[in-house]
């Protein structure tokens, strides 16, 4: 399966752009020196200003109360050289200093990203509701030398800047002052567009990705300039089917992989980003912003589709939607055909991590096998291996790796920073292990079992968690569910459901509800897979990307 995409349905990318899609192919090899902002961002400012793009914007920001800002690639071009004067100038930024970059979805946001590669700072997004403990350990694994924030975190900054000796300078996006703090809003008007890009080699870092800590505390991933840059310009049009006419909205939060994976997806095929500042992600807002807007392409989590398939779908009439993606966890079988059935249209999953690009994905046009994530991705050479490094054969279950040797790929984190024992025991053999568990079945399509430590073994039977919370979400009841390992005298561990209920079910006697999904669990999937412990809860316990941490609840369990 390596180095093939199947059957793509994707329109080609014009031809100035061929060679760098080649390289994202893995069919050459990445030059020298390579730099987003300038190779491709300016490129396709140029092709803009010669009349071979459509009307699109680049970028357009909206607020749900009224507010639009929408930039074509030159305005975006103009803004950004603006915004690199200010982080070279005032904030005496030079090649290799990082910036971490906490924002709610303001524009700027989008703004400062290509400002850093304009001048080779490496950008250190963050979530925007980490937390002063969050930030002072962020700030100094980092060593950050400047931080770009808000009104209500830059008080949290403060709290602990003095046990962050690197930090040199705060900037704030605002329309007020905040003592201490320099002004990004103002600073930007002032600066000139006039900025010649850095040039950076290939391997620059470029961004240090903090891993979501789902499973211990988060990491640092150095991305170079061309992992990112070039390594999502294929699947944006294989998988995200972008072309130089779509509106791509992910409702991500800026702090999370996601958020950079769709900026380079989408600018790298000329397509437009589209931002809603969401300051609350709830279903309605979602889908009444579909109706208003001309958004062609749609991707968000498992979860946040877990919750707008609860809605009444066929009252809401899409503008322009066509194709929809998610990734980041498993995707309940239930819930892309309860998004097929209602909506009319697929749901395209892919599974990647934020020390890589794109590993495995169904794509546009491919057939999908429901609960597979896809086939694996080029350049990558995606394989199931055991704990040695030894391929393992379709059928069997093993680590979801990435070949690494003799040649690392380009688009690929260069190591986990200030580790290199984390960076050596995520190796065996020629592979990358990803963490996570699945098996290849003879077609090339790969079926998640779970993350390593998620795997339940129950009188030696192995379950993975995924399976049991498909089977659980098939039932009216359930809303979503965890399904983790909880002590047994006899067998040693067992499956335990924490079961969300839908609001018609709430009310329904526990221990006949019990029952009845334990029997639901046994008819649709084997039956040793069965919850025999469930607990009815309120909420999950998830991180602030939207993953449900299975590790808390399994703690819990065990009195860790
Ligand atoms: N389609 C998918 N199906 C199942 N799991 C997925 C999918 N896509 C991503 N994931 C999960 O998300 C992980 C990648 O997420 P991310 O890079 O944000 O870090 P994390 O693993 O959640 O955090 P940490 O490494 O700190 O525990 C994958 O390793 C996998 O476990």
């Amino acid at each position: 399966f390596y180095g093939t995409y199947g059957q793509s349905t994707s329109p080609p990318v014009p031809k100035v752009m061929a060679t760098w899609e080649a390289i994202s192919l893995g069919k050459q090899s990445v030059p020298e020196y390579f730099n987003f902002a300038h190779d491709m961002l300016d490129l396709w400012s140029q092709l803009e200003k010669a009349g071979h793009r459509p009307p699109n914007p680049a970028f357009w920001w909206v607020n749900g109360t009224g507010a639009e800002v929408k930039w074509t690639f030159e305005e975006l071009g103009k803004q950004s050289r603006k915004a690199a004067n200010v982080l070279e100038g005032v904030c005496g930024l030079q090649p290799g200093d990082r910036m971490m970059l906490v924002l709610p979805r303001l524009p700027e946001w989008w703004l400062i990203i290509v400002a850093c590669m304009r001048t080779g700072v490496v950008m250190i997004p963050g979530i925007s509701q980490l937390t002063e403990k969050d930030l002072k350990y962020r700030l100094q694994a980092s060593r950050a030398k400047s931080i770009v924030t808000n009104d209500s975190l830059a008080p949290h900054v403060d709290a602990i800047s003095a046990d962050c000796p690197s930090l040199q300078t705060k900037l704030l996006v605002s329309d007020s002052k905040c003592p201490g703090w320099m002004n990004f809003r103002e600073l930007l008007q002032e600066a000139s567009s006039q900025h010649s890009c850095v040039r950076t080699k290939n391997q620059d870092p470029m961004a240090i990705y903090f891993t979501s800590g789902t499973t211990g505390a988060p990491k640092m991933a150095e991305h170079s300039q061309s992992s990112y840059g070039l390594g999502f310009m294929a699947s944006g049009r294989r998988w995200v089917a972008l072309t130089e006419s779509s509106v791509f909205w992910n409702t991500t939060d800026t702090g999370w992989v996601k958020a950079a994976w769709t900026l380079f997806s989408a600018w790298s095929n000329g397509a437009c980003v589209f931002v809603h500042e969401l300051p609350r992600v709830d279903a309605k807002t979602i889908l009444n912003t579909l109706c208003r807007f001309p958004i062609t392409t749609l991707c968000c989590v498992p979860t946040i589709f877990r919750l707008l398939v609860q809605e009444d779908l066929r009252r809401y009439k899409f503008q322009s939607l066509r194709h929809c993606l998610t990734g980041g966890e498993a995707l309940n079988p239930d819930v892309r055909d309860k998004w097929k059935s209602q909506t009319g249209l697929e749901l395209y999953e892919g599974y990647g991590q934020s020390e890589t690009v794109l590993i495995c994905a169904n794509i546009r046009g491919s057939t999908i096998k429901s609960g597979s994530m896809g086939k694996a991705c080029p350049p990558y050479d995606v394989q199931i291996v055991d704990d040695e490094g030894n391929v393992l054969p379709p059928g069997e279950e093993g680590n979801i790796a990435v070949r690494i040797r003799p040649t690392r790929p380009f688009c690929f984190f260069n190591c986990y920073l200030d580790s290199p024992e984390k960076t050596a025991a995520s190796e065996r053999g020629d592979f990358y292990i990803t963490g996570d568990r699945a098996h290849v079945d003879k077609d090339g399509y790969y079926w998640f079992i779970g993350r390593n430590d998620d795997v339940i073994n129950s009188s030696s039977y192995r379950i993975g968690p995924v399976e049991v919370e498909s089977a659980l979400a098939e039932h009216p009841a359930v809303v979503e569910s965890a399904v983790v390992s909880s002590p047994d005298p006899i067998r040693g561990e067992v499956v335990k459901a924490f079961i969300v209920l839908s609001p018609a079910y709430s009310s329904h006697d526990p221990e006949t509800l019990t029952k009845e999904l334990q029997e639901h669990v046994k008819r649709v999937t084997a039956p040793y897979k069965y919850p025999r412990k469930v607990a009815f809860v309120s909420e999950l316990p998830k991180t602030v990307s939207g993953k449900i941490q299975r590790s808390i609840l399994r703690n819990q369990e065990w009195g860790r």
